[in-house]
């Protein structure tokens, strides 16, 4: 049966281009207008896997993906893909050669934190507004020919909502990738990208520190996976909502779930007062091509 894919759209967003490369076309593309509506529609079973943003090299974790998995919908991270951004500045046609003087700039927040250099140098002092994706920002500028408006967004927004790129690649570092994460509600993707192939295996837990705060806790956390070997490529501390100074961590291990060394790290760790919690084992992918640039 289709495969429905559930993505933070509208189209042409990168998590949608994101899932065009991992899924090929032969599944039905649905689209969602905020990373919630789209995590519920998996957890509702509306759709079958939900693809996501969570981490952007230059700006750090999606913190509303992460936030609304921790609090709200337990799923399993069942695939991550990684793929290279590219952002571009661009307006209404009716705008192509006033472009400099738009007065405001609109674009999901993490579009616009990876392209501030650019617009502290070339538009100091403008308003940036935050959409629910670059594609969401697009949209609105095709929508709004009357505001002197423009969105940061990918080649393939452009041409999908008929948008003029007026200056290409503002992203401030060349080293600009994201990873999206494909999430499900049970633990296995058993899903095989008809296009990419997998490059690592991951295993990503939620660790939360025992109430007593005790000194040198986290010490002691790292220690479980440091004498076993347990390589960790990412450790990343959110705040649990519950108090201010309270924070859970989020571990990424590079490798996958086995029967010794992960579920013995887990029961140290459980020792200590901790608690642990399996987000997902699963298998990451790259994508080497720039996505959104149309080729
Ligand atoms: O807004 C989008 O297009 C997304 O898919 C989220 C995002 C935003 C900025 C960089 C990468 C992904």
């Amino acid at each position: 049966m289709t495969k429905r894919i559930g993505f933070l759209g509208p189209r042409a967003t990168f998590t949608h281009l994101a899932v065009q490369s991992f899924f090929g076309n032969e599944v039905e593309e649905v689209s969602y207008s905020t990373i919630p509506q789209c995590i519920d529609a998996v957890a509702e079973g509306k759709i079958d896997f939900a693809v996501v943003p969570t981490e952007n090299a230059l700006e750090g974790s999606v913190n509303l993906t992460f936030d609304y998995l921790i609090h709200e919908q337990p799923l399993y991270i069942v695939g991550e893909i990684v793929a290279p951004i590219e952002q571009h500045f661009m307006v209404h046609p009716s705008r192509k050669n006033d472009w400099e003087k738009i007065t405001r700039v609109y674009s999901h927040p993490h579009a616009i934190a990876q392209c501030h250099k650019f617009l502290h140098q070339n538009f100091k002092g403008i308003p940036y507004d935050t959409a629910t994706s670059t594609g969401a920002a697009a949209r609105h500028v095709s929508q709004h020919p009357d505001e002197a408006v423009a969105a940061i967004a990918n080649e393939l927004a452009a041409k999908e909502y008929g948008l003029e790129i007026v200056k290409e690649n503002i992203h401030d570092y060349h080293y600009n990738h994201t990873r999206f994460a494909i999430l499900h509600p049970s633990r296995k993707l058993e899903y095989t990208s008809p296009h990419l192939t997998p490059e690592k295996e991951k295993t990503t837990l939620m660790i939360t520190l025992p109430a007593d705060d005790q000194s040198g806790a986290l010490h002691q956390v790292l220690s479980a996976f440091t004498w076993r070997k347990l390589n960790l490529s990412k450790i990343e501390s959110r705040p649990m909502k519950t108090g201010l100074g309270n924070y859970f961590f989020i571990i990424d291990i590079d490798m996958q779930l086995d029967d010794v060394l992960i579920p013995g790290a887990k029961a140290e760790l459980e020792a200590l007062g901790c608690s642990v919690k399996l987000l997902g084992s699963y298998e990451a992918y790259s994508i080497k091509k720039n996505i959104g640039n149309g080729v």
